[in-house]
């Protein structure tokens, strides 16, 4: 199935390509993407699909509740939403400023999102990952938990802005809840939460109280595996769908279908770029946008 999907999705990519070099070129397609396109398609899923890789090991028709097409952009949509990271004179992606108050948070009117999660999930490491077509601009990432200390943020061109911020928990800034409610709750331009869940260990206490606060503040929140690199198949497949299964019934304002990234193997980073170019109103995937 995914599979056919694939080569369906291959041959729609390479016809428009086609199309496309007659005539003038909507978009060009980034050298890094035109390379992920060469690889054999098992490879290719693992990489740009990976929670379609994992239904691989279910039973077929065993999950309904699976949630693999609420998203379902083409290949060629994610090869579009790849030219909005890419840094090009005209596309300046960069970093803004940081804030410790919403009060210091720059005045801005385009859409943001904003990337939270527990200190050391890998926020930072994974903007650094989704700005790797800017190789510019610097994100720092550290071993050490509660390393971002403030809400940091960048400029994705004229499109969005992506706001990283810090980590609750462990070595969490003195002013967080003060800091992060805020923004939550009162940040005007604000389209979507991201909520990162490390994939070794599952959703925490600390977790819970986050996503009881994007519930209470009724945000549009995701859900994002993070280090799936470091979890054997098994394992990420049991988190997967214990956490789909809380999703489906314990959350309102979660996006039912899970991302699953790493920013090691830049696995799902590309699927990823193109959620968030959709949600900002930037990409309309096959004539549909999610809201
Ligand atoms: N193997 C693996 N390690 C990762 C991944 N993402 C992050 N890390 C590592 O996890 C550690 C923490 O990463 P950060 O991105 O700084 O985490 P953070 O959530 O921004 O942490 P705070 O700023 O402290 O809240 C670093 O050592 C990263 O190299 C990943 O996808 N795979
Ligand atoms: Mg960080």
């Amino acid at each position: 199935m995914a599979a056919r999907r694939l080569r369906s999705g291959l041959g729609q990519l390479f016809a428009t390509r086609t199309a496309l070099g007659r005539g003038r070129r909507a978009y060009s397609m980034s050298q890094a993407f035109a390379e992920v396109l060469r690889l054999p398609s098992k490879q290719l899923t693992k990489l740009v699909f990976p929670l379609q890789e994992l239904e691989r090991h279910l039973v077929p028709g065993s999950r309904p509740d699976f949630h693999l097409k609420t998203f379902d952009p083409s290949l060629e949509d994610i090869a579009k939403s790849d030219s909005v990271f890419t840094a090009t004179v005209r596309n300046r992606i960069e970093y803004l400023s940081s804030a410790v108050s919403l009060d210091h948070a720059p005045d801005l009117l385009c859409p943001e999102v904003c990337f939270i999660g527990r200190s050391n999930v890998g926020k930072s490491s994974l903007i650094k990952a989704l700005f790797s077509l800017a190789p510019e601009v610097e994100v720092r990432v550290s071993k050490k938990p509660g390393h971002t200390k403030k809400m940091n943020f960048f400029k994705v061109g004229k499109y969005f802005t992506l706001v990283d911020m810090p980590g609750y928990g462990y070595r969490a800034p003195e002013d967080f809840v003060k800091m992060v409610e805020t923004y939550l709750k009162e940040r005007k331009n604000l389209m979507r939460t991201f909520l990162l869940v490390d994939s070794v260990v599952g959703i925490q206490k600390m977790d819970n109280i986050a996503i009881e606060m994007c519930e209470e503040f009724a945000l549009p929140y995701v859900m994002i595996l993070t280090k799936i690199d470091k979890a054997s198949k098994g394992h990420l497949l049991k988190q997967v769908l214990e956490i789909q299964k809380f999703v489906d019934t314990k959350t309102q304002g979660c996006f039912p279908q899970l991302f699953l990234v790493s920013a090691v193997t830049y696995s799902g980073i590309h699927l990823l770029r193109c959620f968030i170019a959709n949600i900002t109103g930037n990409l309309k995937t096959n004539g549909f946008q999610v809201s």
